[in-house]
């Protein structure tokens, strides 16, 4: 058996149990089967890292920058350790200076912004105020730019003289114009986005992330809160990747701990207190609350758990 193999098995074997690992994806030709570069690599701890974090059903590009995470911790350590898991930002080469020091950082905002409800419509964000629900993200979706204008107006009246912190997704120069607390965006925004404008506005800006290398990319633009998901499977949406798990949760919790961070996707009233274990500081639910019988109790049974 070959060093690189035995050294994955080493590591597979180690985090067999503990929910690190899920089913293999599927390959088709859109979704080709993972391709790992020994030339590229560094060493042999990089390529075993790889080599088993694609066995344990991480996406190519996570295993990539797990395999580099491994033979950083290796050569810090100065031996192979198969019970370890990378889970230190210099290991990852997230940015080395804190938000204070980072001209480019997103407004701070609360470290724990607590129960997040991600609202269909301006009705429900009101529906969330009276609740007092300390975040609320308005997640309206339309191609209509006068109904997405008055939505967002309404629903930054709605918080007004309320503690409740107010996101809006996707519609950041709407939520410019009417002055929010702050834009929620999607990796693939990042694109388009003037994020010098959200910037320049005094918004806050949260970050969608499904992974270790978006993780790595949501870190580079130094987002005021990083949402990382789907945790569990959810039908609200197609999601480009399997659900995530408790088990990576928790090690993405250890390494973004100095971010605000938001678990989402499919988290309910049976789960949201082990999600809250992990150490993130706020737990996003849509169905948990508008398929409630009573959503306003749903919330204050939310966060009861949350805090348990
Ligand atoms: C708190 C939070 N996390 C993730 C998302 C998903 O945002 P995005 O990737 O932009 O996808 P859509 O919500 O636009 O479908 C979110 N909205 N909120
Ligand atoms: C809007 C959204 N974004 C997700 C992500 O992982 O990026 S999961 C999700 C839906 C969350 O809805 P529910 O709590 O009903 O499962
Ligand atoms: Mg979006």
């Amino acid at each position: 058996m070959s060093l690189i193999r035995d050294l994955a098995d080493q590591i597979i074997q180690a985090h067999r149990s503990n929910d690190l690992c899920i089913p293999i994806p599927a390959f088709s030709i859109n979704s080709p089967p993972p391709r790992i570069d020994n030339e590229a690599a560094a060493d042999h701890y990089e390529l075993a890292g790889a080599l088993a974090a694609i066995e344990m059903g991480f996406i190519e590009s996570d295993a990539k920058v797990l395999g580099k995470a491994w033979s950083r911790m290796t050569l810090h350590d100065g031996g192979f350790d198969p019970f370890k898991w990378p889970s230190r930002p210099e290991q990852f080469d997230l940015l080395p200076w804190t938000r204070n020091m980072n001209p480019n950082a997103f407004k701070e905002c609360p470290k724990r912004l607590g129960l997040y409800g991600v609202m269909p419509d301006a009705d429900w964000v009101k529906r969330m105020v009276d609740a007092e629900i300390p975040t609320v993200q308005l997640r309206f979706k339309s191609e209509d730019r006068y109904k997405i204008r008055r939505q967002i107006k309404e629903s930054v009246k709605a918080v007004e003289s309320s503690k409740t912190l107010l996101f809006i997704n996707d519609y950041w120069e709407e939520a410019i114009d009417a002055e929010a607390y702050g834009v929620h965006l999607g990796q693939e925004d990042l694109e388009t986005a003037d994020l010098e404008k959200i910037r320049g506005a005094g918004l806050r800006l949260g970050l969608s992330t499904h992974g270790y290398s978006e993780l790595v990319i949501a870190d580079r633009f130094c987002p005021s809160y990083i949402a990382m998901g789907a945790i569990f499977p959810t039908n609200l949406k197609k999601m480009p990747t399997a659900p995530q798990g408790l088990g990576r949760l928790y090690q993405y919790a250890k390494l973004m701990s100095h971010y605000p961070l938001v678990a989402i996707g499919g988290i309910d009233q049976d789960s949201i207190h082990a999600v809250s274990k992990s150490g993130v500081g706020s737990v996003a639910v849509v169905r948990a609350i508008t398929q409630a019988k009573d959503p306003k109790a749903a919330v204050k049974h939310l966060q009861e758990l949350m805090q348990a």
